[in-house]
């Protein structure tokens, strides 16, 4: 039984219009994963919130402990950090953020969006989310305090709904909702291809591959 959830109106691949660029503020997305490995889904998902919210940069940030998946080995932080450098390292709006792999403890997103409004004073932060991820929101630390660090960006990923979370802690219109496209890729399906001699080719970045062949990841 997932959490309740209101539907949304059909989406029409674009956002709703968001009030105007405040003067001298950047606005730069925030989008936070285990990345493990990164794949082709995330990179689509983040250049398409760039395009349709006008975003000067997109910040990808590894988690260092994802306590919600502490039921699975997650690799090294440190082997999760450089896959995600080398899959971004052509696009000149991605950048990596280390604040989550060097906070020690279970990683929080209201943590990594605090973190980053220190260290970025002037910037508009998007945070952007899955649909599956979105739909676990409510169970987050602090999660009525995400909507007060930044906007609250939902994509649509395959076989997942994409609705806003019902409840009072996300105040109305806190969350946007993007139809981004479809691209049926997990990282677990990464890691059970690789674990099974079948190519992660194309579907993670050609450096990716490279990585995670070089250091025999995911091979058990
Ligand atoms: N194919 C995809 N399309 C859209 N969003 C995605 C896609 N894959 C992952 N995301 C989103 O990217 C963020 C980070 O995801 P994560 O690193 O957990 O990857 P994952 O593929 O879901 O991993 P795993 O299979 O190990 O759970 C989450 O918000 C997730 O919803
Ligand atoms: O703040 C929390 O309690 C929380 C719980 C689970 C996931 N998150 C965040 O959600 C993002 C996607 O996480 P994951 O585990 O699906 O890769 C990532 O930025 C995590 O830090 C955050």
């Amino acid at each position: 039984m997932g959490l309740p959830q209101r539907r949304q109106p059909p989406l029409t691949g674009s956002p709703a219009p968001l009030p105007g660029r405040a003067p001298g503020r950047s606005r730069i997305g925030v989008m936070g994963g285990t990345f493990d490995p990164v794949h082709n889904g995330h990179l689509v998902a983040a250049s398409e919130v760039a395009a349709r919210f006008d975003l000067d940069e997109v910040v990808f940030v590894p988690t260092g402990e994802p306590w919600q998946k502490s039921a699975r080995a997650v690799s090294p932080a440190e082997h999760r950090y450089l896959m995600t450098v080398i899959a971004t390292a052509s696009n000149p709006r991605f950048t990596v953020s280390r604040v989550d792999v060097d906070r020690p403890g279970p990683t929080y997103t209201v943590d990594t969006l605090s973190d980053l409004r220190t260290q970025r004073p002037d910037a508009e932060l998007y945070f952007i989310t899955g649909a599956d991820a979105l739909a676990q929101m409510l169970t987050w630390k602090d999660a009525e305090r995400l909507a007060e660090l930044a906007n609250l960006v939902g994509v649509t990923r395959p076989g997942h709904d994409l609705a806003v979370p019902a409840s009072g802690s996300l105040p109305a219109g806190s969350v946007h909702l993007l139809e981004v496209p479809a691209l049926a890729i997990s990282s677990t399906d990464c890691r059970e291809r690789v674990r099974q001699d079948l190519p992660v080719w194309y579907l993670v970045p050609d450096g990716v591959v490279q990585h995670i062949a070089k250091h025999g990841l995911y091979r058990d």
